[in-house]
């Protein structure tokens, strides 16, 4: 399984994740291509290969042009007092950008994830303001940083082909920052309320007086990031990368960026044989509730399958068995983390040999709306899935049955 790893040990922003991207390979000349497809103009891309503290990196920065200054501000209608005019907002409002990712050209999942990061920044702000999602109002100058930095750093993942990204705890400073708007306490307020709807693991450093977290940066980590914690013991670092920040944090301040090898899968063969390990507990003494918190933990830690079978226990106490299938590389991790968010008591295991079908996603659209599909195909068998919450999303947008919808992405693929 081909993994990147964030090490956010000074924090994370869009400039620094997409800086530590192209040092690790990533074409710049292909991130301008894909970039080309969204019809905003009035900036520079630059990459610089440069030496901080004697480390070479690269610095990446959207120069926007006229040399206007990003206030990096999202927009909000605040009140004005007796006699004060209301200033003149030109920017974008959060819905303009959904409607211009969505009408370009980029890939379906380049949008997808654009989108998402986009919405919860939002909803932050939304909220942090108290003003509806509708009337977030990103600033002209800073909505076109945002929409470089959040779409690039979509597109640079999605030419960087890896199966999942892990991150470290992310390191964020302390104290106060000047933005647009005055003085505000770090972390930022929108990064606080980003924080509020998911266990992400900050540690705010007292010696650094600066931000080193974003929201644009929390936006991609929440997006992205199916797990966190150290480098896996059983990993095998491939290329390392470093993309520079821009404030003077007192230490170095960059994401280290790391392509690993975890597991077994790279053992996988054309033919699509390679190995599992199934891990199986019996539980009697876990809530409903208790067992769905397991089941989500597992899934968000990696494991390719989480799943519970009813069994009938010892001294007639209906009870359910837990079976979590990873790669044989993962498995004492994943003893570690039953044994921690399970009442069990011990974990059993069987290392099995198996034969998979090479799975790959293809886009169409149905009546202007991106319906992903699943394509497996082994030897010369082939089917084709669409997936199902596209479909769904699909079906409630057009007011048109599941069904329809299914059948039309499925006639679509042949
Ligand atoms: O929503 C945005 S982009 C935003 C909100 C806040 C609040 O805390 S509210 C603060 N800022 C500051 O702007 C710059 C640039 O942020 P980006 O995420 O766009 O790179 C940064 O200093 C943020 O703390 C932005
Ligand atoms: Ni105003």
């Amino acid at each position: 399984m081909k993994t990147l790893y964030l090490d956010a040990f000074s924090g994370v922003s869009g400039d620094m994740f997409i800086g530590a991207l192209l040092d690790l390979g990533v074409d710049i000349a292909q991130l301008r291509t894909e970039l080309q497809k969204l019809p905003v103009h009035g900036y520079t891309l630059t990459a610089d290969r440069v030496a901080k503290s004697a480390i070479y990196g690269t610095s990446f920065d959207v120069v926007l042009d006229h040399g206007e200054k990003d206030h990096g501000f999202i927009e909000h209608h605040h009140t004005h007092g007796p006699g004060e005019q209301p200033h003149a907002h030109h920017g974008r409002h959060l819905h303009d950008i959904v409607d211009l990712i969505t009408a370009s050209e980029l890939s379906a999942t380049v949008k997808r994830h654009a989108i998402a990061i986009f919405n919860d920044i939002g909803a932050a702000e939304s909220r942090v303001h108290n003003v509806p999602l509708a009337e977030v109002h990103f600033h002209e100058v800073g909505a076109l940083d945002s929409i470089v930095d959040i779409v690039g750093s979509c597109i640079c993942l999605d030419l960087l082909h890896v199966d999942r990204v892990k991150c470290s705890t992310i390191a964020d400073g302390s104290g106060f920052i000047e933005v647009a708007h005055g003085k505000m306490p770090v972390p930022v307020p929108a990064v606080a309320q980003m924080l509020s709807d998911r266990a992400i693991p900050v540690q705010q450093h007292p010696e650094v007086h600066t931000e080193l977290l974003t929201p644009t940066g929390l936006g991609i980590v929440k997006e992205f990031v199916t797990e966190f914690g150290p480098l896996d013991a059983q990993s095998a670092v491939h290329k390392v990368g470093y993309g520079f920040g821009k404030r003077e944090t007192g230490q170095f301040n960059a994401l280290r960026a790391m392509l690993l090898t975890t597991g077994q899968s790279q053992k996988q063969t054309a033919a699509g044989h390679d190995q599992v390990t199934l891990l199986e507990t019996n539980l009697d003494d876990q809530t409903a509730e208790g067992l769905s918190f397991a089941q989500e933990q597992l899934l968000a830690a990696g494991a390719l399958d989480v799943y519970f079978t009813p069994i009938q226990m010892k001294k007639n106490r209906p009870g359910v068995k837990l079976s979590v299938l990873v790669t044989p590389a993962d498995r004492d991790r994943f003893v570690t983390l039953m044994l921690k968010d399970t009442t069990a008591k011990g974990v059993r295991y069987t290392a099995f040999e198996r034969t998979v079908m090479q799975r790959r996603f293809e886009t169409v659209t149905y009546r202007g709306l991106p319906i992903r599909l699943k394509v497996a195909t082994y030897q010369d068998i082939r089917r084709v899935t669409p997936e199902f919450e596209d479909c769904k999303l699909a079906a409630q947008k057009l007011d048109v049955s599941l069904e329809t919808v299914m059948a039309a992405a499925t006639a679509l693929a042949r």
